[in-house]
């Protein structure tokens, strides 16, 4: 069903465009995607199922007012209204937890029994009203599974079982008040079909719904990534950078920038040729990401043959430490690098800036900072940490 194929093979091996490659028909990610899915879900439909819940309670209103005009003054009157009242209080009840964000995690359970209730007091409503009048009107039962299958931001499944619950309650409460057998199996047969559309529309949307979850992540992860190496680039740098730098203004605790170049990669390229410098820039980009170690630090290609690595909650010591260990373990790989004037590898300079961004100042002075030092590696000689 998806058309991807073609370009998939070209980002993989990443969780979404595995995800899209080996496809979902039965509406199922692997482990990790699916719990990733359902959270993105509960948030995403949280403003739909608050919204469908205060339509659904002034609809389930206007059908109890209804019910004075449709059906003879009786008890099986006050008794519909009697049971019309008791689900609008549990619906009242539901969209009081629902209204309250931090109830979230009831979404489900929640949004379920906001179908169930109405859904199996209309049924026992209908059944009443067929006691008095057989053409009192039951196809409210299914904008009720419609409801459940399109406004609820019910999961398939979820909605499907809701469905089947309602219609297993309205043939019981009907069996019970006694309908005539053609007009039952008519009925049902009608909810069954309308059913069968929203089981249809239900699975499309869904298989869309994630589908669009797996290729927004994916487009995002490439946005953010460089091809080559698989680092963050320049633009979700520059955002990381501010993120982190007002962090670190609200925490008081360092920052520090360490920006990298590899050293007469020009002749490099001219000799080797650029499908080897490719090569080296993978087998730098790890050996920088390597020196990116704890969850906010962040190590980036930042273009051409320039890296950055930034740590967050570092000394200036510490700084200095990451980024001789860094410059060493590019030389240990011992790329030859004929036409270099400074070794007979492939090395790497290094500019590092440490600042305490509480202390004021711009981010961009860490950057600039950074690069001053850097410049003045390479000037220096190359193959060298400077700060
Ligand atoms: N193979 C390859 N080369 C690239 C890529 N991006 C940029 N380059 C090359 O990197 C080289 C950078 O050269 P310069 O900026 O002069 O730097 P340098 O030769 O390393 O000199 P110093 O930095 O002063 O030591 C250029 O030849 C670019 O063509 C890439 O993605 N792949």
């Amino acid at each position: 069903m998806t058309t991807h194929q073609a370009w998939l093979d070209d980002v993989r091996p990443n969780p979404y465009a595995d995800q899209l490659a080996i496809g979902f028909r039965r509406l199922r990610f692997v482990r990790t995607l699916e719990q990733e899915y359902r959270r993105y879900m509960l948030e995403d439909s949280f403003d739909l199922r608050r919204l469908t819940l205060c339509a659904g309670m002034l609809v389930w209103l206007a059908f109890a007012v209804l019910d004075f005009f449709l059906v003879p003054a009786s008890t099986e009157r006050w008794w519909m209204f009697a049971i019309r009242i008791g689900v609008l209080a549990l619906l009242l009840a539901c969209g009081l937890l629902l209204l309250i964000r931090r109830h979230i995690h009831l979404l489900v359970p929640l949004s379920v029994t906001c179908i169930l209730a109405p859904g199996l007091g209309a049924a026992a409503v209908v059944a009443v009203a067929h006691t008095v009048d057989p053409s009192y009107p039951y196809e409210g039962l299914l904008l009720i599974c419609m409801v459940a299958y399109f406004l609820a931001g019910l999961r398939l499944t979820e909605a499907l079982a809701s469905s089947v619950v309602v219609l297993i309650g309205y043939v019981a409460f009907e069996l019970l008040a006694g309908l005539v057998l053609p007009r039952l199996i008519n009925n049902v047969l009608f909810l069954l079909f309308g059913n069968l559309m929203g089981l249809v529309g239900c699975y499309l949307l869904e298989y869309k719904s994630r589908e669009h979850f797996l290729v927004v992540r994916l487009m995002r992860i490439l946005a953010d990534h460089d091809a080559l190496t698989g680092l963050h680039n320049r633009r979700s740098f520059d955002r990381q950078l501010e993120r982190l730098w007002r962090q670190a203004q609200r925490e008081s605790l360092p920052l520090a920038l360490l920006l990298c170049d590899i050293d007469h990669f020009k002749a490099y390229n001219d000799h080797y040729g650029h499908q080897a410098g490719d090569a080296v820039l993978r087998r730098a980009g790890a050996v920088v990401a390597d020196a990116a170690r704890r969850p906010l630090d962040m190590a980036v290609r930042l273009g051409g043959e320039e890296f950055a690595v930034l740590l967050y909650d570092i000394s200036q010591p510490q700084a200095l430490q990451r980024a001789e260990e860094l410059r060493a373990a590019l030389e240990a790989l011992k790329l030859r690098h004929e036409r270099s004037d400074t070794a007979e590898m492939v090395t790497l300079s290094i500019g590092v800036a440490s600042v305490q961004p509480a202390d004021g100042g711009e981010f961009a002075q860490l950057y600039a900072h950074a690069d001053r030092a850097l410049y003045e590696a390479k000037a220096f000689g190359r193959n060298q940490v400077v700060a």
